[in-house]
């Protein structure tokens, strides 16, 4: 069987007592498009937290292709081939939308500090790539600020696909998003990251939106994995029913 992109291991951490994470174990296949979901305070955002290096655990282990990354900062994490995207989009929002997806390329490639290469007609083009895979390419010269919640939540993901990661881990992609433009954001979302061969592992609090777009689905309760499986699976499971379907 084939080694799984990310694993996580036994992860604990508490928060005053808490248990945000208590025993966590789970796996990530290449290419999945895997959704969490799981009531207010379970421990869906730390789990992302505890995966990218901005928390650590007080016990367990992450791996990214079979090799420890616990420890490691968030920098060396996103490095290493795992980006993130945030509930709520952090974006430069008083530059152009291009400068947003040009500057992750210039961070990719460690240029944080040089301008002038940012003009350099091939950051330019594979930002336009990007732009156009998230339908943004006709606002690739409006300012960050003056997009729309949606557009703006999908140019947070182009950015985080800028950094060329084998794995994004997207913090409520539709939330802010109004239940109508929702299935358009996903549907751009999707055709976007098998365009660019990207694993993903998304937190949604939309049972519609997982239930359409989920490959599977990891119900998350009291900081540990309540039970996993396909959307139809879950969604019939009386303890899912309980504990998340009538708590979002
Ligand atoms: N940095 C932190 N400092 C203190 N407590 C924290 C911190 N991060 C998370 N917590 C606590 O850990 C628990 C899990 O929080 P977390 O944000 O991971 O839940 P969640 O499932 O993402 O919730 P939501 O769906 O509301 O976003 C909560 O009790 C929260 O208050």
């Amino acid at each position: 069987m084939s080694k799984p992109l990310l694993k996580a291991e036994n992860l604990e951490i508490s928060f005053h007592g808490v248990k945000a994470a208590d025993g966590v174990n789970l796996e990530i296949n290449e290419g999945e498009f895997l959704a969490i979901i799981g009531p207010n305070g379970a421990g869906k955002t730390t789990l992302l937290n505890l995966c990218t290096g901005y928390l650590k655990p007080s016990a367990g282990h992450v791996y990214l292709d079979g090799k420890q990354i616990t420890h490691l900062s968030p920098r060396q994490i996103a490095k290493r081939g795992i980006a993130r995207a945030f509930q709520i989009p952090q974006l430069f929002t008083d530059h152009r939308v291009i400068d947003n997806v040009m500057l992750s390329n210039a961070a990719r490639l460690n240029l944080w500090q040089m301008l002038s290469p940012l003009d350099r007609p091939r950051y330019r083009d594979e930002a336009m790539e990007l732009l156009r895979m998230f339908n943004l390419a006709d606002h690739a010269n409006d300012l960050a600020s003056t997009l729309p919640e949606g557009r703006r939540k999908l140019l947070d993901i182009a950015v985080a696909l800028a950094l060329k990661p084998r794995l994004v881990l997207l913090d409520e992609p539709t939330s802010g998003v109004s239940a109508i433009e929702r299935f358009g954001l996903m549907e751009t979302l999707m055709t976007a990251l098998r365009q660019a061969k990207v694993t993903a592992l998304f937190v949604e609090h939309d049972m519609d939106v997982v239930r359409r777009y989920a490959e599977r689905v990891l119900v998350w309760n009291r900081g540990h994995v309540l039970t996993q499986g396909r959307p139809e699976e879950v969604f019939q499971d009386q303890r899912v029913i309980e504990t998340v379907v009538g708590a979002v």
